[in-house]
Formats: structure tokens, sequence, C-alpha cells
């Protein structure tokens, strides 16, 4: 980091008793969220990173007089993040040796910096054989977060009823094509475009009740029963054409329901992650889809449930579970 011992006397700031020195600074852009898509092939690979640049050298000027004509903006910054990665990412540790070299290279009094990175590790979703996508090497476009959720239980006892409700937070899914959302309603506020091609991101909170009369009957395998829900929810999401998050959700609950008749009702919250094409045309790139910006707010935040049709009180035993309409 730079030391400097130039001091205000000479600036505007001149005539105060005390005199400033300039200690270590750097300066960047911070938590720059960028995923890569690659789609050479139908089997697509995803790279997600959380990219910190920071550049250190002598930036006095810019601190003491105000003159900015050292100081690479934040936003180039983080520009170049994106722009690098139209190429791959590669590992973090690369990466991140590309900027360095890239902003000390570039502009003569940038003698350093601090790049850091973290990556979000994505695995393919399991897939069943039989199904067009091999259930050995997984699904080519719809990954799941590694290790990212938690499961959760409420257990309501009211006289001889036992309602159980199952279910988990933070299953954290993205497919890269087959996603779409067009045919909304358009006013003065809207200028959202309608797509036929995004990529759709979720965290997954679900809950699901049990029917009071299969927990009684002691017949429900609870571990078996949530491993499996977990899968179908997975397989649900991964299936097909997605028309918007809406229609998933009714999809994915249609798959629990047919294969799980002890349970009665599903219910979902989850935040549409919003992943916006970055304009690479500017540094004369082009972006076919590839590289992105995940935004963490706002979020669409889309929450249903779905039942049997007829279903047994629910005896209010989803009194106290928050989050769920
Ligand atoms: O799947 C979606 N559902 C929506 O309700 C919505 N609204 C929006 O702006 N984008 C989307 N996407």
């Amino acid at each position: 980091m730079t030391e400097n011992t130039i001091t205000l006397e000479n600036t505007a700031a001149a005539g105060r008793a005390t005199n400033v020195v300039l200690g270590k600074n750097q300066y960047g852009k911070a938590e720059v969220r960028v995923v890569k898509v690659t789609r050479d092939t139908d089997r697509h690979e995803i790279e997600d990173l959380s990219v910190t640049s920071q550049l250190r050298g002598d930036f006095t000027a810019a601190h003491v007089d105000g003159d900015n004509g050292r100081v690479v903006p934040t936003d180039t910054q983080k520009n170049t993040v994106y722009g690098f990665a139209r190429e791959g990412v590669g590992s973090p540790e690369q990466f991140l040796i590309r900027l360095a070299d890239h902003f000390t290279g570039e502009f003569d009094w940038v003698t350093g910096g601090r790049w850091e990175a973290e990556q979000y590790a994505w695995e393919r979703i399991a897939t069943r054989a039989g199904t067009a996508h091999s259930a050995a090497e997984g699904h080519d476009h719809s990954f799941v977060r590694k290790g990212q959720e938690v499961r959760n239980a409420v257990v309501v006892k009211d006289g001889d009823t036992v309602q159980v409700i199952s279910g988990l937070n933070g299953l954290t899914v993205l497919k890269s094509t087959q996603s779409g959302f067009v045919g909304y309603p358009k006013d003065r506020f809207t200028t959202l475009e309608e797509t036929t091609e995004r990529i759709l991101a979720t965290d997954v909170s679900a809950r699901w009740r049990y029917s009071p009369a299969a927990v009684a009957s002691g017949s429900v395998d609870f571990n078996r029963s949530y491993d499996d829900v977990r899968a179908l929810l997975l397989e649900g999401f991964t299936e097909g054409y997605s028309y918007a998050l809406q229609q998933t959700l009714f999809q994915m609950a249609q798959k629990v329901l047919d294969a799980h008749p002890e349970i009665e009702e599903v219910r979902f919250s989850t935040p549409n992650k919003h992943h916006f094409l970055v304009d690479l045309a500017p540094f004369g790139l082009d972006n076919p889809n590839e590289v992105f910006y995940a935004a963490d707010r706002p979020y669409g935040l889309i929450e249903a449930s779905f039942q049997r049709e007829s279903i047994s009180p629910d005896g209010n035993a989803w009194d106290g579970i928050t989050g769920f309409c």
C-alpha cells in the first residue's frame, strides 16, 4: 500500500490547524457478481463469481487536490471484470492474475492492487434414467448450488391430531436456457423487454404438509420422503420450457403431489434472481448470452401454494411459519 507525506498545506484546506497526511489507500469495485455461461454445445457450463478489484499506487492528487487524472473509475474496473469474463474464468486465481496484470500493465501509476474472488460451486441436477439427459452425467443446463440448503420441520399437535410440515430453504437452482417471459400486460411504466431466452434462478423455500391420517398410521418414512421430494422438486425445475417461475413452481408441486399421496399441499416462496445480460459492445465484444450480471436486489418474489382439490383441515399448523403467503 502507498504511504504519502504530501500535506494539505498548499491546498484549499490550507489554514487548518492540523496537517493531514494521506496514509494507506486503495480503491476499486467490490463484489462484482458475474455469471459466465459457456454454451458452445448443448451441455452448458457455468462459472459464478463475486470479484473485488482494488488498485494501489500513487493516488495522492485525487485525495489531496480532487484531481482524478489517475483515478481509473471503479466502474471501469467492474466493466473489465465483465469484459474478461467473456473469455471465460478458468480458475479464480488465474482470473485475478489476469486482472492484476491488466491494470498494472495498462496504467503505469498503478503499481499493484488487491483482487479477491469468491466462486460459488454448482453441480448438475441429477436426472433419472430414461430421461433425455443421462442419469450418470446430470442435466445439460440445470444446476443446483452445492451444499446450501437447510432442511426444516414443524410438528403441531392438537388433541389427537398431529400435523407435520416439512421443508427446505436455500435450495439454489439455475437453468441457463429453456426459460422466457412474454405475454405480460404493458403500461407506461413497463420497460421490461419480452424474452424467450433467459436465465431462470431461484433459492427454493418449500414446505409440504403431510396428511394427519398418514402421520397417524405411522407409515411415513420422513427421511425417505424428504429425499424424494427434494429430488422431485429439482426434477420439476429442470423439465421442459419455463414460461414463468410461477408455472415452474406448479410443475414442481405437481410432481410431488403425484408421487406422494401422503402429502396434501406444498407451498413455495421463491425469489426470482435476475441475471441481466451485460452489454459488452462498448468494449468491442459480443455477448451471445454468455456474461451476466447477477443482481441480488431487488428480486421478484413469487409465492404460491398448491394443494389437492380436497384436503383435511390444516389445524392452523401453518401459523408461525413465516415467509410464505
Ligand atoms: O417468471 C417471472 N415471473 C414474473 O412474475 C415476472 N415479473 C418479471 O418482471 N419477470 C418475471 N418473471
